[in-house]
């Protein structure tokens, strides 16, 4: 039997109970009355992830690449975020988010005043980010070929002022996507300097990805919270959680169900982190009304309305023209 076959049938051994479908390995008929086929459920055989690797996001819904993204990109990216905060471009849609506890101070023209840049899909420079081949490579293995950029974010989280209002609540970030299938929705997170516990690295709870989305609200932390900031309502404190610590240019792909936040940052630096969502572009949007993200739905809605000075604008709206294709085609999205 291959190395391959054989790694196969180890992964295979490991997954009893899994549901829908892994294709048998391109050998032969002798291979396959060893390996059934078998379900994963939350990967597709690309070529591009080990057995092993589709088991550990099937397991544990993230993945983690060391060095996928190079420094001469990070620096390029940190560059472009520091003209944004010296108002030296003008990017259209760009929201631009204060931490809480400066969001009321005097405005400074740099960084120290912005904790998140949300919606760079206008800016080139930010938005290489989005289409970088090598992280297309493994998006692809969760949303299929047709893939769309949602969501663009580069997040300063700022030195803690002493309130702890640089912590993230723990949340599933489905909870703000009005689309689905689920499974085939996929962040892309990548380190733009070393992050640890110190500076707030990401906090996970590994295998949460295989519950249900749940209720979400404003957590009532003493110090305050961040605009958004919603955090799961029933967070169980006894689940294991895993602080993901990274090196510059690693990037971890993890699943919209995943359960995860970020602690505060104890250093005086500004952690920084560019992220993307992407879902498939065969993906559907549905309607939030009556379900767990209305409370989302109006505050998005409400946000939009502001800034686009639109009387109505539909939650899916939101997202239909903020989303852009990067591979593939826009069949529904
Ligand atoms: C309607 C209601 C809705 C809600 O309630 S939403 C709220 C949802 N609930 C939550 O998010 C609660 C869960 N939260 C958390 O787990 C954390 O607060 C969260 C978000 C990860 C933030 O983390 P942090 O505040 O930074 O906490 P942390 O556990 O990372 O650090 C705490 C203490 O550990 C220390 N530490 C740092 N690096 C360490 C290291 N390498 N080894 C051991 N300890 C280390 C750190 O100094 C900190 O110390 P201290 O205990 O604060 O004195
Ligand atoms: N990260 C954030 N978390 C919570 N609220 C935020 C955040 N960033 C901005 N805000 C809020 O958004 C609003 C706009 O902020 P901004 O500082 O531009 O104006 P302002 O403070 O309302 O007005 P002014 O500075 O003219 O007094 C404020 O109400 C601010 O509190
Ligand atoms: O970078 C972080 O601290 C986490 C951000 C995050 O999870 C989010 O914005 O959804
Ligand atoms: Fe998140
Ligand atoms: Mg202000």
């Amino acid at each position: 039997m291959s190395r391959a076959a054989e790694r196969l049938r180890t992964v295979i051994h490991h997954l009893d109970g899994a549901t829908a479908t892994i294709r048998a390995p391109p050998t032969s008929a002798q291979t396959l009355t060893y390996s059934p086929p078998q379900k994963l459920r939350y990967s597709f055989d690309t070529g591009t992830l080990t057995p092993e690797q589709r088991l550990f996001y099937e397991e544990n819904g993230f993945l983690l690449i060391k060095n996928l993204v190079s420094e001469t990109d990070i620096d390029r990216f940190r560059k472009e975020f520091e003209r944004i905060c010296r108002q030296e471009v003008k990017v259209p849609g760009l929201i631009v988010m204060r931490d809480v506890a400066i969001a009321k101070s005097e405005f400074v023209p740099d960084q120290r005043a912005v904790s998140k840049l949300q919606d760079f899909q206008e800016d080139p420079e930010l938005f290489r980010y989005c289409a970088l081949p090598q992280i297309l490579k493994y998006v692809e293995c969760f949303t299929g070929p047709n893939i769309m950029a949602m969501h663009t974010m580069l997040i300063n989280k700022p030195p803690d002022a002493g309130k702890k209002t640089s912590r993230h609540p723990m949340h599933q970030d489905l909870h703000y996507f009005p689309f689905r299938p689920t499974d085939r929705i996929v962040c892309a997170w990548t380190a733009m300097e070393r992050v640890t516990r110190q500076n707030g690295c990401l906090v996970v709870l590994p295998g949460t990805h295989k519950g249900a989305l749940q209720e979400h609200d404003y957590p009532d932390w003493e110090g305050g919270v961040n605009k958004m900031y919603h955090g799961v309502r029933d967070y169980d404190p006894d689940h294991p959680r895993l602080h993901v610590e990274m090196e510059k240019g690693d990037t971890v792909f993890f699943h919209p169900l995943l359960i995860h936040g970020s602690g505060m940052n104890q250093t005086q630096g500004f952690r920084k982190a560019i992220s993307c969502h992407y879902a498939s572009g065969d993906c559907y949007y549905i309607d939030v009304r009556g379900t767990t993200q209305e409370n989302i739905e109006n505050e998005v809605k409400e946000l939009a309305q502001k800034k686009y000075r639109m009387n109505e604008v539909a939650f899916k709206d939101t997202w239909a023209f903020r989303g852009r294709l990067v591979q593939g085609e826009r069949t529904s999205l």
